[in-house]
């Protein structure tokens, strides 16, 4: 098959070289001219499993007929990005954390096949096609809007051993299990500047923690004990990695707090002590 991958980060390289090494015919869409050139020379090199995956690449917009695309930018980049893509005619699959990204989807009237999901893996971009492996797990994908039997089928051919891909029904389940523990997660490591198993260790920011696990249950119509269970596990998982926010706001970068909590804030119908704190929080720490 003819896969597509936008953007040439993190988890563009690790689904497009993990795919390639499937057998599938490859291509990241990328928007710099080196990337692009060191991609068509290296293909992507998976840093610590010492093999590189053919792939191919081209700019954005320099769309070739593919099966299938998957969109691996930020949430942050589609309000660039959906205009073009609208462009496509194939299905495309979001792979974005939090739930920002439905809204503008929504928003853009897309008319093709839409498959949402989420990446359990962790990935960090070593350059322009190097990318490390740093935690595995799986991607977890369902239909947000139209249906076509054959993208399940589709879909089904990109699950290989080293990178399982499973579907599901219902996309809900999916996101909102995600976007509960980004929210937790993310952004009070950042404010706080702390691993991710300090929220678990320190019994102060525990408290916390579990309130805004509570709000956030609350907004999306969870059950609050469950999804600490869940929250509680993920984070003993991945007790010693600073999250993606953390590094963000060391960073000075702009963060994915709009899609993850403004989504929260946005489709609340109750105040949020916590959740707006932390949104407050993040916004102003990342301010010039
Ligand atoms: N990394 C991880 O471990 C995980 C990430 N995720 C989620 O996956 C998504 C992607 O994250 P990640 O891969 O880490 O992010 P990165 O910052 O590594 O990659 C984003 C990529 O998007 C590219 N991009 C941005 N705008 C455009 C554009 N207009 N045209 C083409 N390319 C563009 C960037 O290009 P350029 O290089 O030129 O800036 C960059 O290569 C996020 O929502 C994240 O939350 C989910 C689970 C784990
Ligand atoms: C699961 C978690 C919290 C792991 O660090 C993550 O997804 C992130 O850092 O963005």
């Amino acid at each position: 098959m003819k896969i597509g991958v936008i953007g040439g980060g993190a988890i563009g390289m690790l689904v497009g070289a993990h795919v390639s090494l499937l057998g599938h015919d490859t291509t990241i869409y990328v928007r710099r001219k080196l990337q692009k050139q060191e991609i068509h020379k290296h293909g992507v090199i998976l840093q610590g499993e010492n093999f590189s995956a053919p792939v191919k690449s081209l700019l954005i917009g320099e769309w070739e007929k593919s099966d299938i695309f998957f969109v691996c930018v930020k949430q942050y980049h589609l309000n660039e990005l959906l205009p073009l893509i609208k462009k496509i005619r194939s299905p495309i699959v979001f792979l974005q954390n939090g739930m920002g990204h439905l809204d503008m989807i929504a928003a853009c009237k897309l008319e093709q096949d839409i498959i949402v999901g989420t990446c359990e893996h962790g990935a960090i971009r070593k350059n322009n096609y190097t990318v490390l492996h740093t935690g595995k797990g799986k991607v977890n994908l369902a239909m947000l809007k139209g249906y076509n039997d054959n993208v399940e089928a589709l879909c089904s051919t990109l699950n290989g051993k080293n990178f399982p891909v499973v579907f599901e029904k219902e996309w809900h389940p999916i996101l909102a299990k995600k976007l509960i523990i980004n929210a937790v997660v993310n952004p009070l490591t950042g404010i706080l500047q702390v691993k991710n198993g300090q929220l678990l260790s320190n019994p102060n920011f525990k408290r916390i923690a579990k309130k805004i696990c509570d709000e956030a249950s609350g907004v999306l119509g969870l059950n609050p004990v469950k999804e600490w269970d869940n929250v509680f596990a993920v984070i003993k998982k991945t007790k010693d990695n600073d999250s993606s926010m953390k590094i963000d706001i060391q960073n000075g970068r702009i963060t994915e707090i709009e899609g993850i909590v403004g989504y929260l804030i946005n489709h609340a119908s109750v105040d949020l002590p916590y959740l707006n704190f932390v949104y407050e929080t993040v916004v102003a720490l990342t301010k010039d």
